[in-house]
Order: C-alpha cells, then sequence, then structure tokens
C-alpha cells in the first residue's frame, strides 16, 4: 500500500439479509492515480462504491478520507471533503446548454452566499472566475466547442464527460466512477479514459473507477483491485493483477 493514500477502506463488511455483499474490504486511493476496482458480477464492485459514497452504511470497518474517518458521514457531508462520485446514468439539465449544465452548482454556491449577492463586484469577479474555471474543464474533456449546444443533443458518453465537468467544478480530490465506459463506442471509451489521465495530472484529482471494460481500462490505469465474493483477491499493478491465479478463476468460475 503507498503510503499516504487519499482514500481508503480498513476491513469494512456488508451483508444483506444472508448474502455477504462484503467481506473485510481494504481498497485505497493513492493520490493523482487513477484506480480500477474489477470482479464478475456480483462480486461486491456496486456495494463498496456505495458504502464509499456514503449511500450505503457498512456492517463494519471504516472508510477514510483524507485521514479523516467519514464512515458515518452522509453523502453531502463527504462531498463538502471533497469526494464525489458518478452515477451510471448521467445527473444532467438537458435543457440547460453544457456551459450552464457546469455553472448550475455554482449557481446554488450563490444563492447560499447572500452578502456576496448584495456585493456586486465581488459576485462578478467570482462569476468570472467560474466561466474561466468552467471552460477550462471543458477543454480538458474537449467540450468546449460544444458550451452553446443542449445537453440533449450530446451523445451518451458526451454526457458522462459533462456530468464530470460540473463535478470538477467543486474541485474534489477523489471522484469515484460508476462504470463510465458503459454503453460507449470504444474510440469514445479510450478518449474517455485518455481524458481522466490528464485531469488527474493537470488537476491533481484521483479516481477510483468500477468497470466492466477491462480491454480498455486496464491500459490507463495505475493500480487495480480485484473482487469475487466479497473479498479483494488480488491487488496491484493491471499485469499482474491480470495474470493472477485468483482473478482467472474468479472471471472463468464465473
Ligand atoms: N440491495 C440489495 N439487497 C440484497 N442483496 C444485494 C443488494 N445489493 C447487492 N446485493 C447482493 O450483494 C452481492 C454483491 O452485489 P454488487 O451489486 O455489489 O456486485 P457487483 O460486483 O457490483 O455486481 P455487478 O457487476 O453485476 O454490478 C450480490 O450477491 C448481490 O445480489
Amino acid at each position: 500500500m503507498s503510503l499516504s493514500p487519499i482514500l481508503y477502506t480498513e476491513n469494512v463488511s456488508k451483508r444483506f439479509g444472508g448474502v455477504v455483499a462484503l467481506d473485510g474490504v481494504n481498497v485505497h486511493v493513492s493520490p493523482k492515480m487513477l484506480t480500477l476496482v474489477i470482479g464478475p458480477n456480483g462480486s461486491g464492485k456496486s456495494t463498496l462504491i456505495n458504502v464509499i459514497g456514503g449511500i450505503l452504511r457498512p456492517d463494519g470497518g471504516r472508510v477514510v478520507l483524507n485521514g479523516r474517518d467519514i464512515t458515518k458521514l452522509p453523502p453531502h457531508a463527504r462531498f463538502r471533503l471533497g469526494l464525489a462520485r458518478t452515477f451510471q446514468t448521467p445527473q444532467l439539465f438537458t435543457s440547460l446548454s453544457v456551459l450552464e449544465n457546469v455553472l448550475v452548482p455554482m449557481h446554488e454556491y450563490y444563492e447560499e452566499r447572500v452578502l456576496e449577492i448584495l456585493l456586486r463586484n465581488a459576485w462578478r469577479l467570482r462569476e468570472r472566475e467560474y466561466i474561466d474555471r468552467a471552460f477550462q474543464i471543458l477543454r480538458l474533456l474537449n467540450l468546449d466547442h460544444l458550451w452553446d449546444a443542449p445537453a440533449s443533443d450530446l451523445s451518451g458518453g458526451q454526457m458522462k464527460l459533462l456530468e464530470l465537468a460540473r463535478i470538477l467544478m467543486s474541485d474534489p480530490r477523489v471522484i469515484v466512477l460508476d462504470e463510465p465506459l458503459a454503453g460507449v463506442n470504444p474510440s469514445l471509451a479510450n478518449e474517455i479514459m485518455g481524458y481522466l489521465t490528464s485531469l488527474r495530472s493537470e488537476l491533481g484529482v484521483s479516481f477510483l473507477i468500477v468497470e466492466h471494460r477491462l480491454d480498455i481500462a486496464l491500459k490507463f490505469v495505475d493500480y487495480v483491485f480485484a473482487m469475487h465474493q466479497g473479498r479483494v483477491v488480488a491487488e496491484g499493478p493491471p499485469d499482474a493483477v491480470v495474470k493472477h491465479p485468483a482473478v482467472i478463476e474468479a472471471y472463468l468460475g464465473g
């Protein structure tokens, strides 16, 4: 395990009735790394990211972000501490433009700060900063040329990128991605993985990715955890993990 992971789970367990979905799971995400969780259907990947995101409370174990135990915090509190996530179906405002979608969370931010709105100059400065940042992020995701298009015009893959752009506006430290390549054509899937690598170097963000498209995802990630029947059965660099006998057995057995 790297010296100081930005996010880790310690001995996390979760049952659903008689089903043991997670059984003493330890995973970690190092700063500025792309970390992938793989495993056959039903191995516990979704349960794990729901525990990490705060949608599910584990029966045992801890989730630690930046040295702080966040196990009992609700999702929005984790978000404020720098842990964000995407969903398989992007959560967008399809009638708004690409740029407006990216700026939505900033408007919510303004509304909380009534005094700033009253101080018009400060507000305008902020707005300028947000728009600059929005374009920086849209450029990194190759969506800047579409800034004025309605979000409904985007392809499925671009919508996933737009959701990611919106999340990036809040400057998270770790983003959990739930199957970012599902339903995306191979060329855009490769592009998406490429964007993630530039985001981690340009913005210093780390990613924890759950993905079934191993042919594509494994080419880009730094570290892999392989799960089977609620446990981590192998971890390490992609090349080593795919050759691990427990991983081959997990997939072939399935
Ligand atoms: N809400 C739930 N109620 C009952 N059982 C559940 C629930 N959620 C998950 N499980 C069970 O927990 C186990 C782990 O499921 P989980 O969805 O985490 O696996 P997964 O690796 O994400 O699978 P997939 O790749 O198919 O999404 C499975 O046996 C599943 O049936």
